[in-house]
């Protein structure tokens, strides 16, 4: 169908809420943004959906929301009706209309008969995926864009492992969206009869302690804490979003109270009005952190976005300035610390085991390595960790030890299965405390780090694709570089090539090998001075990620590398 039919269908229905209708009254005439709002219907995939807020068939709002969630029903509708009766949490973040779409999927849900638990008040990520697990329903559903502009939202959906849903499940449930095209009819239950039949019931506090709990049991060295912990200065802001719900009582109960949060970033507030983004990843967010650290000493600034999944943080170099640490080097620091401070306490499981992703650093590796322990790397996406995790415990093969993504995000208990930076938060106070007391700092760490397992460095550059074009494009980019594949990159071999796509290795000599993943459109090159390099399109945004990996003896040696490879690869993507 056109666009203009679909707005067509939009503008005629008698009973539009309110709110919408206003919006849509404000687009009539603006062809451009009617075309993006009504061509096509969002898109639901692996990680649900996220999109920017608006009326129409391919923006999040009120009705979109109740397809999704149909979808969800009637997949639930063809469990049996135990595991249906279990229910499903939901959680939103600070984000406009969170709650109210957190609400609407609760509505939907009771038509269908299904119980759900919406929190009180705006919850972190983790959080929704501890309380899947800790109620034992049979889904969950959060409300959150993450880290994007303040104009998105989106409908994360979890699995009874409280893991984000692996494709085989998550596909069901998306053929399910798709069969509900009519977005009006989607039957909705009354908020107050739902509340009134136990339907709808509303969690908090409970969920709240149980969580709290089991983040205190992440920490490692309770006579370190309580040493250290309460003189060591920390600055942690949550940027508007759940973290500042959780993420200081978690510090608190950890046994770290010399902290401060950036007051105007401690206010729960959709406009994100203090930073161009609210994303750790960005040096910008930090801009608040950094001048109240100056002015209070402090060792350590952490930032969760405003789901509070992924974690960033600037450590205070000797100079008094703060430097930001990548991902890869915040994963890098809690894991060689886990593994010591666990083999020092007793504690490391000979089979026990970490998990990356594809594109993170192979420090990590090392340090793993180093104690015996070993590595598995997934495809990009904590749904992959969560599912190795799952995997550990119903075959009691491997214990987990620690899981990152070099995007910023970490898990180190599995009570909860996706990305939690909350965990991170305390863990990673504890680690500064570690340094501090050997009159360290986490700056002097991740220096010690690299004198001993060589300078690591890593660096993602993304193309956009946007518009309509966009993904035939990013297939052409990636068709060439599987038809016109690159010998070498700068001069250096490529010596095996990882097509994910058919689950082969090949190496420079033509011997082939199996490669233990789903398949994925991705493609990584391994070069013959131990250099990486991968490319593949983003699963939630029109870009094609571009990472490199690489090492050398000094610091200099390493980035020179980077910017050389970079250089390389942006070379032949500009030949093609
Ligand atoms: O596909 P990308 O844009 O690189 O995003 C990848 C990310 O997608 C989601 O946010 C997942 O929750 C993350 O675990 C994953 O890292």
């Amino acid at each position: 169908m056109s666009w203009q039919t679909n707005y067509q269908t939009w503008q005629e229905q008698p009973t539009m809420i309110p709110y919408i209708h206003d919006e849509l009254t404000v687009m009539a005439g603006n062809d451009e943004a009617l075309e993006a709002a009504f061509s096509g219907p969002m898109s639901f995939g692996t990680a649900g959906m996220r999109g920017v807020m608006g009326p129409g068939i391919g923006q999040m709002n009120v009705y979109t929301v109740r397809q999704a969630t149909e979808g969800v029903a009637r997949y639930l509708d063809t469990l049996d009706e135990a595991t249906k009766q279990r229910g499903v949490a939901i959680s939103f973040d600070s984000r406009y209309h969170s709650r109210e779409f957190a609400h609407e999927a609760a509505h939907v849900l009771g038509a269908h008969q299904i119980p759900s638990f919406v929190f009180d008040d705006m919850r972190p990520t983790p959080e929704l995926s501890f309380a899947v697990r800790h109620l034992q329903t049979a889904m969950g559903i959060m409300i959150t864009a993450s880290h994007n502009p303040k104009q998105y939202n989106g409908f994360k959906i979890y699995g009874p492992d409280g893991g984000q849903m692996p494709p085989v499940d998550s596909d069901k449930i998306t053929e399910f969206v798709r069969s509900a095209t009519d977005v009006f009819a989607i039957p909705v239950a009354d908020e107050r009869d739902l509340r009134q039949n136990k339907l709808l019931r509303i969690i908090g506090e409970d969920v709240d302690q149980a969580y709290l709990a089991n983040v205190a049991s992440v920490t490692i060295n309770a006579d370190l804490i309580q040493k250290v912990g309460k003189t060591m200065k920390l600055i942690y802001t949550p940027l508007h979003g759940t973290g500042k719900v959780i993420g200081e009582r978690a510090l608190r109960a950890a046994g770290f109270e010399n902290f401060t949060m950036v007051p105007e970033q401690a206010i729960a507030d959709p406009e994100f009005p203090t930073v161009p983004f609210p994303n750790p990843e960005f040096a910008q967010a930090f801009d608040m952190a950094i001048a109240l650290g100056k002015q209070e000493g402090a060792d350590l600034l952490v930032a969760t976005d405003p789901d509070a999944d992924r974690l960033g943080a600037a450590v205070r170099q000797p100079s008094g300035e703060y430097q930001l640490l990548t991902g890869n080097q915040i994963a890098s620091i809690l894991l060689a610390y886990i593994l010591k401070a666990r083999k020092e306490a007793g504690q490391l499981p000979a089979n026990g085991r970490v998990v990356k992703s594809i594109v993170s650093t192979e420090l990590a590796t090392k340090i793993a390595a180093a104690y015996g322990i070993e590595m598995k790397n997934v495809l990009t996406g904590f749904k992959f960790i969560a599912e190795q995790i799952h995997q550990y415990e119903t075959q009691h093969d491997h214990t987990f030890l620690f899981g990152f993504e070099e995007s910023y995000g970490y898990l180190i208990k599995p009570f909860v299965r996706d990305k939690d930076a909350i965990q991170s938060t305390v863990l990673l106070a504890e680690v500064a405390a570690d340094y501090k007391q050997r009159g360290m700092t986490l700056y002097d760490g991740i220096e010690e780090l690299y004198a001993t397992y060589g300078y690591y460095a890593e660096k993602t550059v993304a193309q956009e694709f946007p518009g309509v074009n966009g993904a035939q494009e990013m297939a052409h980019l990636m068709t060439e570089f599987r038809e016109n594949a690159p010998h070498d990159f700068a001069n250096v071999a490529i010596t095996e090539t990882e097509d994910f796509s058919t689950g082969v290795k090949t190496s420079a000599t033509g011997e082939t090998s199996t490669i233990d993943l789903p398949q994925a459109n991705v493609l990584k090159y391994w070069l013959a001075d131990g250099t990486w390099i991968c490319i593949r399109p983003s699963g939630t945004e029109p870009k094609v990620k571009f990472y490199v990996g690489t090492s050398a003896k000094t610091d200099q040696a390493a980035q020179e590398k980077l910017a050389t490879f970079e250089a390389a690869v942006n070379a032949y993507v500009a030949s093609i």
